[in-house]
């Protein structure tokens, strides 16, 4: 037995007590109150009942402060005290016994918690288990028990929504002990947590390369740029050169199958991206194993060979001479600086700690920079993860990261510990367990790392939960299918308040959904990847720029009467009398000006800086307002219930003006200089509305818009998040494989194999190693989209409602199929 003396003034993170002889331990009740009003957690097991706690510990018990547990009959006899997790083997014995006896008491979580400062830990886990919860209370304990800055933690993870959530976690924690003690320590968490690195590893390494790059012949003011166009050019080239030497030795040319010169660019172009993005940049592409090809590919064969790796070369001496990388290969810049052996003793910011969310989805040359950070600044790494969630595998990330690390740590004589989470807290006790069936099935198939160890034990029993699986035979119509799936988010609005989310595995797919709640009035919330630049806010305002910019041109001026900066609309129609005179029409248009400041606005544009005037724009004309009396019209078209309407306009207006407000931002960010004209924004509006896929729009948070949200995500966008309603409508979608392909294999040396098919009606051409790869791509395949659907189905809560269509003969490849295994394979 620990005999420390407990004073309320001793532990500094925790204390956790094991009491036989009175029901609170060796504490009085209000030396408990008095530890939690500083933030010192307490679990107290009891084997005694009988005691009642005043209400005083109900605060902190739902903010993971307090846990009273009382359990009969145990098998130990002896009191227990263990002070900020230190114990001895036999203490920690004792304790791993107890806990069979306390299932509410989370053992895993508490070790994990309290493990020791200065040891590397991996949590790998399953879903809902707690492992962005767990991370967070680690650095409380850390921040409680070492004297670590946070400034010196550093947070990453895999995807800025990720990242994001990680940084209104932690916010939300320090918040939360904040109110709960009042001690400055964590308003200053607060405060803190927004200069704290927490963020996408690609964006921490641009960070560190802008401080380190010198050393690799960059300058300070290092680029981090996509080389899209001067890629291109470098293939243009190569292939200009290829072709003349081949046509004059009568050749080739004949040979390169009827592909288009910008077909085979655009083709090498993404292949090029493929090596890039896992990892393979300068000697590694000439190092590349091409192998053999049969005659009718052999050219391709040998033109990949001969392009990748002149090209590759060529390419980073551009990147050098512009002082720029391009992103994919960020992390291995950081990794050839590793290997110059420079000293990171320079940089602004040591790194004490480094935390790594969604660690599987890490790919090597990251799971390097870790090594190499690691090495550099002694640091201490947490990682977590579960494998069953890498869907990343396009980016090069596979399920072997956590071994990876262990390996490469062990290289340096470092040691990983893995520690595993069982509980889930997340879905319903109800749902899990069907799902539970599922995750074996599968596991089963070996589509699924997962045994008996990672089945999920659901903490979660409140309330109601169900899994609503809707087994639909082959829908005749599309309509009918539509129908169903509108009645279904009907019904889980009607029937509770709680967030639906609708899960999808494409882009394409989540945009169907939208059109078709738009086609029946439902007012759903899109978040796909990148779809910033498509929105209503940024597509108005590129119109008022190019309004003010060609102020007489009756399109554009018509364009500006049919958005929310216009107070007075014009229809199209009532411009038919003029028969496409274009000066009457803006004789009408001048004579009905958008608002009434108009003119002096565009006057204005003379004089003063363009941003200024467009704040003066956006203050008079409203567009806000405008926005959502135009939503509320046309709302009212579906819906008759004035409520509804106005609840469903108002989040809209809300989102066109969070979308208004960040162009702005990136405006302010991009453009800093005094010389900015209109027409400067115009075009890089133009080019971002063209080409920028990567831009997220931003979310409304559940305060700002407070109440039931509906949304339609794709999987990778519900990564690490949970909704109370989750619907999942398309299973039957085959599962997807590229017509074209480029395939790696490790071995000695790195081979490839590639599939070139314009459709399918045209001949195949390929290496052979694309043959020997071709059926290990398909399995990995068919693993990925099991992990995808392992996602979806554990991100809800409390219901979840499956679409599962059924044909006569269903393809093997669906996730339909996937789950029928769960029921016991009757397809
Ligand atoms: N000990 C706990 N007691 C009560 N609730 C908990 C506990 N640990 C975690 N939770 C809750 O369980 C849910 C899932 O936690 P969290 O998101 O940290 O899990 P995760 O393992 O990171 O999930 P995933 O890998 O699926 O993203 C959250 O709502 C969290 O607040």
């Amino acid at each position: 037995m620990t005999t420390a003396l407990i004073t309320t003034e001793s532990p500094r993170h925790s204390l956790l007590i094991y009491t036989v002889g009175n029901s609170h331990g060796i504490l009085s009740e209000a030396e408990i109150v008095e530890l939690l009003r500083k933030g010192i957690k307490v679990y107290i097991l009891s084997s005694v009942s009988g005691h009642s706690w005043s209400t005083a510990t109900d605060l902190y018990e739902g903010e993971l402060l307090f846990q009273y547990e009382f359990e009969t009959p145990l098998n130990s006899s002896e009191s227990i005290t263990i002070i900020d997790g230190i114990m001895t083997e036999d203490d920690k014995e004792r304790l791993i016994e107890l806990a069979y006896n306390f299932p509410d008491f989370n053992l895993e979580q508490y070790l994990v918690e309290h493990s020791p400062a200065d040891k590397h830990l991996a949590v790998m886990a399953g879903a809902g288990t707690g492992k962005t919860t767990v991370m967070m209370q680690r650095i409380l304990f850390l921040l409680h028990t070492t004297n670590v800055a946070l400034d010196q933690i550093v947070l990453l993870t895999f995807t800025k929504d990720a990242a994001q959530h990680m940084f209104h976690k932690l916010r939300n924690v320090f918040h939360t002990r904040y109110k709960l003690t009042g001690k400055l320590i964590y308003l200053r968490g607060m405060e803190q947590a927004g200069r704290m690195q927490i963020s996408t590893i690609s964006s921490f390494a641009k960070k560190l390369l802008k401080e380190m790059g010198a050393v690799l012949g960059f300058g300070q003011e290092v680029q981090i740029r996509s080389f899209i166009l001067e890629r291109r050019a470098l293939i243009e080239r190569f292939l200009d050169e290829y072709w003349t030497n081949e046509v004059e030795n009568n050749s080739i040319a004949s040979k390169l199958s009827g592909y288009r010169m910008y077909e085979l660019v655009e083709q090498i172009a993404s292949f090029w991206e493929e090596m890039e993005k896992k990892g393979f940049v300068g000697e590694d592409v000439s190092a590349l194993e091409w192998g053999e090809a049969d005659s009718s590919s052999r050219n391709f064969n040998q033109l990949f060979r001969d392009l990748f790796s002149v090209g590759e070369e060529q390419f980073q001496k551009i990147k050098r001479d512009e002082n720029a990388i391009s992103l994919n290969d960020l992390t291995r810049q950081i990794d050839l600086i590793s290997r110059e052996n420079v000293s990171f003793e320079n940089l602004s910011n040591k790194i004490k700690y480094l935390f790594i969310d969604e660690f599987q989805d890490t790919d090597e040359t990251q799971i390097r920079l870790a090594v190499v950070l690691q090495q550099a600044f002694k640091s201490i790494l947490f990682v977590v993860g579960d494998i069953k969630q890498s869907i990343y595998r396009f980016r090069g990330a596979d399920e072997t990261a956590f071994q990876t690390l262990e390996d490469r740590l062990h290289e340096i004589g470092e040691l990983l510990r893995t520690l595993p989470l069982k509980k889930n807290y997340r879905t319903h006790q109800a749902v899990l367990e069907q799902l539970n069936l599922f995750f074996k099935s599968w596991g089963d198939q070996e589509h699924l790392v997962y045994s008996e160890a990672d089945r999920l034990i659901g903490m979660n029993n409140k309330g109601q939960g169900e899994l609503v699986i809707d087994r639909v035979y082959l829908w005749r119509t599309a309509n009918k299918f539509i129908e169903r799936v509108i009645a279904h988010i009907r019904s889980e609005r009607d029937r509770q308040s709680g967030d639906i989310t609708i899960l999808t595995r494409t882009n394409q797919e989540a945009h169907l959904i939208k059109e078709w709640c738009d086609e029946a009035g439902i007012n759903a919330h899109l978040v796909v990847g990148g779809g910033f630049f498509a929105t209503e806010a940024v597509r108005d305002f590129k119109v008022l720029l190019g309004s003010l910019l060609f102020i007489n041109d009756p399109v554009w001026q018509l364009s500006l009467r049919n958005t929310p900066y216009c107070h007075k609309p014009i229809a199209w129609t009532a411009l038919a009398k003029f028969h496409g005179n274009s000066q009457s029409v803006l004789h009408l248009l001048n004579e009905n000006l958008p608002y009434p400041e108009w003119t002096d606005h565009v006057e204005m544009l003379a004089f003063m800086p363009v941003l200024s005037v467009i704040r003066k724009i956006i203050d008079t004309a409203k567009p806000i307002e405008v926005y959502y009396q135009q939503q509320l019209e046309r709302l009212r078209d579906f819906n008759s219930d004035l409520d509804i309407c106005e609840r469903e306009a108002r989040l809209l207006s809300m989102q066109y003006q969070k979308n208004l407000n960040h162009l702005l931002e990136l405006l302010h960010q991009r453009f800093s200089s005094d010389f900015l004209t209109p027409y400067s924004i115009f075009k890089w509006l133009e080019i971002n509305i063209a080409t920028n896929r990567d831009e997220d729009e931003p979310v409304l948070t559940k305060t700002e818009d407070g109440a039931q949200r509906l949304e339609i995500r794709t999987v990778h966008k519900s990564k690490g998040l949970e909704f109370d309603t989750v619907i999942i409508p398309f299973t039957d979608r085959r599962f997807w494989r590229p017509n074209n392909e480029i395939l790696f294999r490790k071995n000695k040396e790195v081979e490839v194999g590639w599939k070139l098919n314009r459709s399918s009606k045209s001949p195949v051409y390929r290496n052979h190693l694309h043959n020997d790869l071709s059926d290990e791509e398909q399995t990995e395949l068919y693993n990925e989209e099991t992990r995808l659907l392992y996602v979806a189905l554990t991100r809800c809560i409390n219901r979840l409602v499956v679409i599962q269509i059924r044909r006569k003969k269903l393809s093997k490849e669906t996730w339909s199929y996937l789950l029928t295994l769960g029921e016991g394979g009757d397809v």
